[in-house]
């Protein structure tokens, strides 16, 4: 696991989003290695969060984060050329109501982005291992995806541990649930992009729970 690092991406989506642009800021001056901006279209997930619009102001203030949207949306071919004009440097989309995952993939690469692929916990593993050549990162969801401050499914991590075991070098986020408490558990299994919303929203010290999501990861990579 030489090449992988640890990397904290708060999800904003339980901050003050009348904020957002502040919020934002302070988490990347507490040491956040980059944004997660969950998107919801309320037909994929029972709930609506923000667009393109929304990314695009943001990036017009934040000139150089790096930002991966969470595209919890059935149509993700539609957002990509506008995500991308938006200044998003990730695409991550849920494989579930895909027909043609490549596709989607491709366009995403032609839009110049990064590729994300996600499953919700239900979808088993198998489902997104045959794509892992064709992206930059797999994200195991955590929770089911909806909603920020939901409970940490412990029993996620046999995924994570099996990617990690067959794909050493290959970028494994989970997502939801993920904080000081169980850290512990994702770092082990072998994630390491580590997504934290209310965990890290609302500690009382953000650059601490920050340093220490990174260093339980760090310590985890150096012995697997
Ligand atoms: O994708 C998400 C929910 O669908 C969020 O990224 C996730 O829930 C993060 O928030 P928390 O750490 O509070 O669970
Ligand atoms: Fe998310």
């Amino acid at each position: 696991m030489s090449n992988v690092r640890a990397l904290i991406g708060p999800s904003i989506l339980n901050s003050d989003l009348s904020r957002l642009y502040e919020e934002s800021q302070k988490l990347l001056d507490n040491g956040a290695d980059y944004l997660h901006l969950d998107v919801m279209d309320g037909h994929f997930v029972p709930n609506l969060t923000f667009g393109h619009p929304v990314v695009k102001c943001l990036r017009s203030k934040i000139k150089d984060a790096f930002f991966e949207t969470h595209m919890m949306v059935s149509k993700p071919e539609q957002w990509i050329a506008p995500m991308a004009d938006a200044g998003v440097n990730q695409y991550t989309f849920h494989i579930e109501p895909v027909n043609n995952v490549e596709d989607i993939c491709r366009k995403i690469k032609e839009h110049g982005m990064k590729v994300g692929l996600a499953i919700k916990p239900g979808t088993p593993v198998a489902e997104v291992e045959k794509y892992v050549n064709i992206s930059d990162m797999i994200l195991i969801m955590t929770v089911e995806p909806g909603f920020g401050g939901q409970k940490f499914m412990e029993d996620q991590m046999i995924k994570v541990k099996h990617l990690r075991e067959h794909y050493p070098l290959l970028n494994i986020e989970v997502d939801g649930g993920v904080g000081p408490s169980t850290i512990n558990c994702c770092a082990n299994a072998g994630a390491n992009m580590i997504v934290s919303g209310t965990a890290v929203i609302g500690a009382q010290d953000q650059a601490a729970t920050i340093k220490l999501l990174r260093e339980t990861v760090q310590e985890a990579i150096k012995k697997l």
